[in-house]
């Protein structure tokens, strides 16, 4: 079939880097195909809507502004799972079939699903009920997607992460604390062992390696041995507390209330306080880390991902995902994305190293 007209959705989380493959899916497709590109509001949500809420991109997108900005400007959900939509009465319908309708109504050719693991399963399960063509593209500050190495948002976010402890460090030493940062990453370790790394953190917890607080404490007096004042430890938001109990917060009220994991900062802060006596402060960075400026990496890889996804759905190429692999774009089946979360490997180079460096797990 020839394709004329595509559409174009972000899904999930929001993070910095997703205007750029917007952008890019724009330039490449009307520039270089003469395809036209809808964008979808708010991803499955707008497909849900009546009118289905979707407008036709143009030329101001393909401006250089968009690689400037975080957010989308498509707008994002990460609730409303369509196969299993929440009501009101906390009861769950399936409205699958509504959505795959909105697709139609929109007369698309093809889709391009920007999102992660959560997001890519239910748009690979629309398109599959529904006959659509799908190509994906990987993102979330998580970086826990499989057959990719990078996902989008996660490079901008360890940046973030990274420059609060370059703040925390100075206020630390000044007042000989011990400084806890909590960091997003929903089940994966990623965005606080590489910023724990590239910022300094003598203690990285993840909820890859089981801590105890006996090692913690260790490693701050091997510290204080050694003649430091201050000590920066940054700890992934799925660590658990000692005992096995993960922490979580809840957002909103009532049947449809939302959870998400926060909280554990504070548990290390306190609990290390009362056992080893340490001054600590506890910041947590929450969504700061998804929004702000997209760094460079973010940009180039958003750039490389949306043309790559619009060459493919020229190429006739469907059911997969767009992805980084040894210095270049790849493609793989969705499925291998998405088949289970990609979470710190404890033997992997990047946990050697930060061993290599004497930070301590708390193992
Ligand atoms: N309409 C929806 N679209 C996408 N995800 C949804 C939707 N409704 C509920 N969800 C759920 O929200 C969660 C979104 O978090 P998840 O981490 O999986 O998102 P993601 O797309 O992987 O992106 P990110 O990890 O960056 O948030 C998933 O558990 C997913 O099943
Ligand atoms: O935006 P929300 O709903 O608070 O979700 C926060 C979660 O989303 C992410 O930022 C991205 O998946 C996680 O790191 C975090 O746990
Ligand atoms: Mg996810």
């Amino acid at each position: 079939m020839a394709i004329k007209r595509i559409g174009i959705l972000t899904s999930g989380g929001d993070c910095a880097g997703l205007n750029s493959i917007i952008r890019a899916v724009y330039a490449h497709a009307k520039g270089h195909f003469g395809w036209e590109v809808i964008g979808i509001h708010n991803g499955t949500a707008g497909l849900l809507a009546r009118p289905v809420e979707a407008t036709a991109l143009d030329e101001r997108v393909a401006g250089s502004d968009m690689l400037r900005q975080g957010g989308t400007i498509l707008g994002t959900t990460n609730k409303g799972d369509p196969f299993a939509f929440l009501q009101e009465d906390g009861s769950h319908i399936d409205r699958s079939g509504e959505v795959i309708e909105g697709f139609r109504l929109l007369g698309l050719d093809a889709l391009i699903g920007i999102g992660g693991d959560g997001s890519l399963d239910i748009l690979r399960r629309l398109a599959i009920q529904g006959g659509f063509q799908l190509v994906a593209i990987p993102k979330t500050i998580d970086n826990d997607l499989g057959a990719t190495e990078l996902s989008i948002g996660f490079e901008t976010a360890v940046q973030t992460a990274t420059s609060a402890l370059d703040h925390l460090q100075p206020t630390a030493a000044s007042h000989s604390r011990v400084m806890v940062l909590e960091v997003m990453g929903r089940d994966a370790g990623h965005i606080a062992l590489s910023a724990g790394i590239a910022g300094g953190a003598d203690v990285i917890l993840i909820p890859e390696i089981r801590y105890s607080f006996a090692a913690i404490e260790k490693k701050l007096a091997d510290l204080r041995k050694g003649g430091r004042n201050f000590a920066l430890v940054i700890v992934a938001e799925a660590v658990r507390t000692e005992n096995g109990q993960s922490i979580t917060s809840v957002h909103g009220g009532g049947a449809t209330a939302m959870q998400t994991y926060g909280g554990i900062g504070h548990y290390i802060g306190t609990e290390l306080a009362k056992r080893s006596g340490a001054e600590t402060r506890v910041t947590v960075l929450g969504h700061v880390q998804r929004g702000g400026t997209p760094e460079p990496k973010d940009r180039v890889l958003g750039s490389a991902f949306g043309v790559h996804a619009v060459d493919l759905i020229a190429e006739g190429k469907f059911d997969r995902m767009v992805a980084w692999n040894s210095r270049r774009v790849i493609d793989v089946p969705i499925v291998d994305a998405i088949k289970g979360a990609a979470t710190v490997d404890p033997h992997g180079t990047l946990v050697k190293t930060a061993r290599g460096l004497g930070i301590s797990f708390g193992d």
